[in-house]
């Protein structure tokens, strides 16, 4: 568990929601292009730390994605985005408010090819990680007791080494384990993501990026689709494509024909319009979402 942070900086603007940024690693070129999408500014060196956004009543500060949560759980910042791992990791006050879907982790035990079946097996032994916060509160809940070796980065080199008999980390393809000659044992620690995170109290102002940051996932998870009909197929047309609330029906010039428009998932973008043509659908045509409030 980290210390908290002992004091909470003097605010300037009390009415700027001050919101947190990974400056680096895995997670921070993504979040900035979501808030880019969202209509906010960006910095635009890697050397700007904070960014005012006054249009939008914000400011952003760009910190180390780990540092991200301690910061946002103090109160000396009102949100942020960070990863659900490091979020849990830190020990930190600040809750979980969306997930961003992006930055998609698991985070998993491994050894020597064949050393360890279970968990049981930790009992009494060396595990090596970054995130002994999030590793510590996973084996006591489960009643393991295992000696914590914490390092920095490049965790899956500790076993080969000798300062550690087994690894928890991020694992995403698999490959950095692979070629250490480790193998994924025992139950998932966690399953992780992108989050946007919050202090714990009202945060005024909240509701707008928020709204925002949604509106930019649904134009990255969804594609229109428009297509004439004959009017007697419309309930089959709308069994493939029911949208997320209730697809438009609109006459056409011929009454026999209705023309749809809908929201679809974008990767089934190809399935559907082969289903719809096969139903009777023509002029079926896909166009990208820029913007959504939902
Ligand atoms: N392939 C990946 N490798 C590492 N972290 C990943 C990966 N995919 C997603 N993540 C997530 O990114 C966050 C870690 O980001 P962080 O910037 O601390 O580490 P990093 O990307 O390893 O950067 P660094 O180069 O500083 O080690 C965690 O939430 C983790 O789950
Ligand atoms: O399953 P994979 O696709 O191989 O990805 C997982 C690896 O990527 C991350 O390391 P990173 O490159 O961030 O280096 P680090 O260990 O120094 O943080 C993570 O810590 C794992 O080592
Ligand atoms: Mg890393």
């Amino acid at each position: 568990m980290s210390a908290p942070v002992p004091s909470v900086p003097p605010r300037n603007d009390s009415t700027m929601l001050r919101i947190a940024v990974p400056n680096k690693g895995s997670l921070s070129e993504t979040a900035v292009e979501m808030l880019d999408e969202a209509g906010y500014a960006t910095r635009r060196d890697t050397r700007e730390l904070i960014v005012p956004d006054h249009r939008n009543g914000v400011e952003f500060f760009y910190l180390r994605p780990r540092d991200i949560a301690t910061y946002v759980g103090s109160g000396a910042l009102d949100v942020g985005i960070t990863g659900r791992d490091l979020l849990l990791d830190s020990g930190s006050a600040a809750t979980e408010i969306a997930a961003l879907d992006f930055g998609g982790s698991t985070f998993r035990f491994a050894g020597p090819a064949g050393r360890f079946s279970g968990l049981a097996d930790l009992e009494g032994v060396r595990v090596a990680t970054s995130y002994t916060g999030l590793v510590g509160a996973f084996l006591e809940r489960e009643g393991v007791s295992a000696q914590l070796v914490k390092l920095d980065g490049a965790v899956e080199s500790a076993v080969a080494l000798g300062v550690a008999d087994a690894v928890a980390d991020v694992v995403s393809t698999g490959s950095t384990l692979r070629k250490q000659g480790l193998e994924i044992f025992g139950p998932v620690i966690l399953e992780s993501t992108a989050v946007l995170i919050g202090a714990p109290r009202e945060v005024p102002g909240l509701s707008t990026l928020e709204r925002r940051l949604q509106g930019v996932l649904v134009a990255r998870r969804y594609v229109l689709m428009d297509y004439d009909l004959p009017a007697t197929l419309i309930e089959q047309a709308v069994a493939i494509t029911p949208g997320l609330e209730s697809p438009t029906v609109s006459p056409l010039r011929d009454r026999e024909w209705v023309a749809v428009r809908v929201m679809v998932p974008r990767e089934n973008t190809n399935q559907v319009m082969d289903e719809l043509y096969e139903l009777g659908a023509r002029a079926i045509l896909v166009s990208q979402i820029h913007a959504a409030r939902i």
